[in-house]
C-alpha cells in the first residue's frame, strides 16, 4: 500500500487518527497529572468535537483520501493469536514494573477485541479484577511515530503513561499491511533511548527538524538523526526547546503552515539563538555545526526565504495564553490550508494578516459539500474548528493526527 511523506504541507492523502471514546472517561482526577492531562475532560463532546474535525479532513481530502482510525488498524492485527501473544509477551517484557505477568494466560485467553479493550481502558471486562491506568493520550496518534521519506521512526515513549500506545503502534507498523513497505526502512531506538513523533517534523525530501525536548533524548535524537542520513535524508537539524510541559514536543511550538510558512511561538522559536545543531553525512559519519538561528539555516538549505508568522501575535500575553492552547500547533490538510483550534483568535488574525482566509469548519464544509475542493483554485486558509474538551489533553490539530501519505498532486 502506497505511503510516505516529504513534507508537512503536501496534500494530505492518508492519516491514522483516534476518536476518543471510554479511555477518557476512565481518567480520575487524582491521577490527571501522570496521565499527561492537565483536567479531566467530557468523552461525549469531545467525541463529537473529534468527529466534526474529521468531517473537515473529509471536505478537504482529494477523493480516495483515507481517514484511518487506529483501533482498526490494531484489531485487524490482532485478528492473528500470534500477533496477540506476541503484543502481550513484549507488554510483559517492557513495562516489568505494572506486573502484567501474573495475568499473561488471562490475557492470551482473550479475543482481538478484547484484549484492545484492555490495552485501552487498562482492565479486563467483564470482572476488571487486574486494573491498569487507561491510556486516554492515544488521542494523540502523531507522537507514536514518524514517517520521513519512505522511512519509519517507531517511536519511544518517554512517559510511562503512553507505554502501552507506543507498543500498539509498533506491533501496527510490524503486521498491518498499510505498513509492508514503510516497515522495511523501520528506524528503532535502543532501550535507554526516547524519541516522540511530536519532535519530528519533515521539512522537505532531504531535511528533517527534530525537537531535543522533554520527551525526545539527546541519544535518541542522534540515533535516530545517524539512521536518517544513512538512509539518504541529507540534513537533520536538531532544535533545542524548553524542557517543560507547555512545550513538551517541538510541534507546541512550530508547525509550518505552507512550504515556507510557519507558525512559531516567539519566545521559544523567533528569539532565540545557538538553539539549532545542523547534522550532516561526511564520508558516513555525522558532522555536527552549531547554528545561529533556525530560520537563517531553513533559508540557507532551502535557498527559500521563510516566514514565522507568531503564535497568539504580537501581544505577549496572548502569544503565552494560545501557545498553551496549541495556537502554534497547526496541520496542513494541503499547501497553506491549515487546521487549528478556534479559540486562538489571534493567531488566527496573524494567519489573516499573511493572506490566509479564515473560515470556520461548518462554513467550510458547507462551501464544498457539492464540489470537490481544489487549493490551488482557493488559495491559503486558515479553518478554525472548536476542541473546547480535546484541548484539556494539552494537544491540537498536529497532535492528533499521523499522516502516512501525502502527495504534490491531487
Ligand atoms: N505532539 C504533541 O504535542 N502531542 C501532545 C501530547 C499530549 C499528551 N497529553 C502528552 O502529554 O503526551
Amino acid at each position: 500500500m502506497k505511503a510516505g511523506i516529504s513534507s508537512e504541507t503536501d496534500i494530505l492523502k492518508k492519516v491514522i487518527v483516534h476518536t476518543p471514546g471510554s479511555e477518557v472517561s476512565l481518567v480520575n482526577p487524582s491521577k490527571k497529572e501522570d496521565l499527561l492531562f492537565d483536567d479531566i475532560i467530557f468523552e461525549n463532546d469531545a467525541r463529537i468535537e473529534h468527529l466534526d474535525m474529521l468531517k473537515l479532513f473529509q471536505t478537504a481530502m482529494p477523493s480516495g483520501g483515507e481517514i484511518i482510525e487506529i483501533l482498526d488498524l490494531a484489531l485487524h492485527c490482532f485478528q492473528a493469536e500470534d500477533v496477540r501473544h506476541q503484543f502481550i509477551e513484549m507488554m510483559i517484557k517492557e513495562l516489568a514494573d505494572e506486573n502484567i505477568h501474573p495475568i499473561e494466560k488471562d490475557l492470551k485467553k482473550l479475543d482481538a477485541e478484547t484484549l484492545l479493550q484492555f490495552v485501552v481502558e487498562g482492565s479486563i471486562p467483564p470482572s476488571r479484577h487486574f486494573d491498569l491506568n487507561p491510556a486516554p493520550n492515544l488521542l494523540f496518534t502523531r507522537d507514536l511515530a514518524a514517517v520521513v521519506g519512505n522511512n519509519i521512526i517507531i517511536s519511544k515513549a518517554a512517559k510511562k503513561a503512553r507505554a502501552r500506545e507506543f507498543l500498539l503502534m509498533e506491533t501496527i507498523v510490524m503486521h498491518h499491511p498499510l505498513f509492508n513497505e514503510l516497515k522495511k526502512n523501520a528506524i528503532h531506538t535502543s532501550p535507554q533511548q526516547s524519541i516522540e513523533g511530536g519532535d519530528v517534523i519533515v521539512v522537505s525530501e532531504n531535511i528533517v527538524m527534530i525537537g531535543m525536548s522533554e520527551r525526545t533524548s539527546f541519544s535518541g535524537l542522534m540515533g535516530v538523526a545517524e539512521q536518517l542520513l544513512d538512509s539518504g535524508i541529507s540534513h537533520v537539524l536538531a532544535v533545542d526547546i524548553p524542557k517543560q510541559r507547555s512545550s513538551m514536543h517541538l510541534d507546541t511550538i512550530f508547525t509550518f503552515a505552507d512550504h515556507d510558512e510557519c507558525v512559531v511561538f516567539p519566545p521559544a522559536i523567533e528569539e532565540k539563538t545557538d538553539n539549532v545543531v545542523h547534522l550532516h553525512s561526511v564520508n558516513g559519519s555525522v558532522h555536527a555545526k552549531k547554528k545561529t538561528s533556525l530560520k537563517a539555516t531553513l533559508e540557507e538549505l532551502t535557498e527559500k526565504e521563510f516566514t514565522f508568522i507568531k503564535c497568539g501575535g504580537a501581544d505577549r500575553i496572548n502569544q503565552f495564553r494560545e501557545q498553551w492552547t496549541d495556537g502554534a500547533n497547526v496541520f496542513a490538510l494541503a499547501p497553506g490550508v491549515i487546521v487549528g483550534y478556534e479559540r486562538n483568535t489571534r493567531t488566527f488574525e496573524a494567519l489573516a494578516d499573511h493572506g490566509y482566509t479564515h473560515m470556520d469548519q461548518f462554513s467550510f464544509i458547507e462551501k464544498f459539500s457539492d464540489k470537490p475542493f481544489n487549493q490551488q483554485v482557493e488559495g491559503k486558509i486558515a479553518i478554525s474548528f472548536q476542541g473546547h474538551e480535546l484541548c484539556r489533553g494539552r494537544g491540537g490539530a498536529r497532535c492528533m493526527t499521523l499522516p502516512v501519505l501525502r502527495e504534490k498532486d491531487q
